[in-house]
């Protein structure tokens, strides 16, 4: 693993790393931020998985998770949103390719060789983070942004090891929508029984989820058509699902956004992960 920057940060340290990865192929970059107490302790981390377009860098510079994770003493782990390179399938639209994963392993060509981000944040980039760093494999959340909370509501309904989930304003009926149906068709090609277990509504209705939940979406969201809130809502209830979904007046899909409710989200994971 090579060392790209440490820096000082809240009393911790943000660092970025870049390490080949056995589930991608490629090299990937992530970002870690550690608070102060990973240096006496392990700590346990909260996931942040970013949106179309990402990089392992927009939700670190740009949502301000670091301040209220040092407050609870929280790592924060930040993946990129795909496999990256030359020799790596890609196509000119920005929700599509590089840049847009959604978290699954591909089965179709030319993306099957590489896009394994399903593997990746569920089980390659946890290993590498708890053997590398003071970070506590049997404490760990996930929340996301976008194309990002898609794949933490879904990674956290196919995997049992997040002690509780949140999104802002995530995809949240794929399967149904221009983001999700033309990428999985891509992806996992034309057999849909295969996207399920990747759409948050249909894994809310059909498999449920037993951890605590909390959805916030802005109400102006320009992105709400592709997002599909209310299928997921319509499915908490008819789950009769304990959970906290919020539509916040006035904010659209930007960062902004994020960053006005991210101190909110991060006590949740907080509470779940220090009970
Ligand atoms: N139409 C936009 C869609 C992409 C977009 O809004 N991406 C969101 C997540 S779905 C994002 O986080 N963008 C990067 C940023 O704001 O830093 C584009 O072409 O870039």
């Amino acid at each position: 693993m090579e060392t790209i920057s440490e820096s000082r940060c809240y009393g911790g340290v943000q660092g970025v790393y870049k390490h080949a990865s056995d589930a991608t192929g490629t090299d990937m970059t992530f970002g870690l931020f550690l608070p102060e107490e990973a240096e006496h302790a392990p700590v346990p981390v909260l996931w942040f998985l970013a949106g179309l377009t990402c990089t392992h860098e927009n939700a670190m510079v740009k949502a301000g998770a670091q301040v209220w994770a040092a407050e609870h003493g929280i790592a924060l782990a930040f993946p990129d949103t795909s496999p990256r390179g030359e020799g790596v399938a890609n196509d000119d639209a920005y929700d599509m390719g590089q840049g847009a994963g959604f978290y699954v392993n591909a089965t179709q060509k030319p993306w099957a060789p590489h896009f394994n981000m399903f593997d990746y944040v569920t089980s390659e980039l946890p290993k590498i983070i708890t053997n590398n760093f003071a970070v506590d494999e049997e404490r760990q959340s996930i929340t996301g942004h976008s194309m990002g909370g898609h794949g933490a509501l879904t990674l956290a309904m196919n995997v049992p090891q997040y002690r509780s989930v949140s999104a802002f304003s995530p995809i949240c009926n794929p399967t149904a929508g221009d983001w999700g149906r033309p990428q999985f068709t891509n992806y996992l090609g034309s057999d849909e029984t295969t996207w399920e277990r990747h759409d948050a509504t249909l894994m809310m209705r059909n498999v449920g989820l037993d951890i605590p939940l909390l959805v916030d979406t802005g109400a102006n969201d320009q992105y709400a058509d592709y997002l599909m809130t209310e299928n997921l809502w319509a499915a908490v209830a008819e789950r009769r699902k304990a959970a906290t979904l919020r539509l916040q007046p006035g904010y659209d899909h930007s960062y902004f956004f994020v960053s006005s409710f991210l101190e909110d989200h991060v006590a949740f994971h907080a509470e779940a992960l220090y009970a």
